[in-house]
């Protein structure tokens, strides 16, 4: 079972410097815009020595040649798995293989946010399917691209299994304990529901972050998502 990913999302390292400091095992860990924007590269390198594994999370999305260079630039980082968005299309998400070439980076799309419900798919994007045909089509795409998988929510991770294969990976975030508010995510689920849908990965801020004691709200969302508890 993969570790819970850890979204990192705050404004400074010290603040990353204060929460790893409750963490005495290796970690899997999130950096996403916020971070590194204000942070960069010296921020990634940092959490590398200090033996975690990192999801940069920049979820690019542009045309073909500028996501390609882009992408030859994070390969260097050598981080653990990064993200386009899907909608870039697939010459876009090709373009981004190819930037990671000869890395070990893993290459995920994001499908729908999982801060977006079918409705207002509808009203913004005008993509008049079902949220979970958008979703499902986005991850054909990603996988005939030559990605590794893609991000989603828990609701549509059988569906994507039965048509990409059980090896596509399934990052999910918009996990919720049964007793954590959803806050602004739309699609979620809890870590139990991950495990029995089938995510390779599921990704967890707020309920950590903003816990009284991370380290025990992990440990508990790590047992529950392990089915250890
Ligand atoms: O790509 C992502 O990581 C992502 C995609 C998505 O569809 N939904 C989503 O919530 N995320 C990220 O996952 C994290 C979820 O954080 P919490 O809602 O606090 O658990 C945030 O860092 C989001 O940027």
């Amino acid at each position: 079972m993969n570790k819970p990913i850890i979204a990192l999302d705050f404004a400074s390292k010290e603040q990353v410097e204060e929460l790893l400091s409750r963490f005495s095992e290796p970690l899997f860990v999130k950096v996403g815009m916020e971070l590194y924007f204000q942070e960069g590269p010296d921020l990634i390198r940092y959490i590398k020595s200090q033996g975690h594994d990192i999801f940069l999370d920049l979820k690019l999305h542009d045309i073909p040649n500028t996501v390609e260079s882009a992408m030859r630039g994070l390969a260097k980082l050598g981080v653990d798995m990064v993200n386009v968005h899907a909608a870039g299309g697939l010459e876009m998400m090709r373009a981004a293989k190819r930037g990671l070439a000869g890395s070990s980076t893993k290459l995920i799309a994001v499908t729908q946010l999982t801060s977006t419900s079918e409705e207002e798919m509808h009203e913004d994007q005008l993509v008049y399917v079902s949220l979970e045909e958008s979703v499902l089509h986005y991850a054909k795409r990603a996988m005939q691209a030559g990605l590794d998988g893609v991000v989603c929510s828990v609701l549509e991770a059988e569906a994507i299994t039965k048509v990409c294969g059980p090896d596509f990976l399934m990052v999910t975030p918009g996990i919720r304990p049964a007793s954590v508010s959803a806050d602004d995510q739309k699609r979620v689920a809890t870590p139990a529901e991950a495990r029995v849908k089938g995510s390779s990965h599921i990704v967890v801020g707020r309920a950590i972050t903003k816990s009284e004691n991370p380290a025990e709200s992990y440990a508990q969302i790590a047992a529950e998502w392990s089915g250890r508890s």
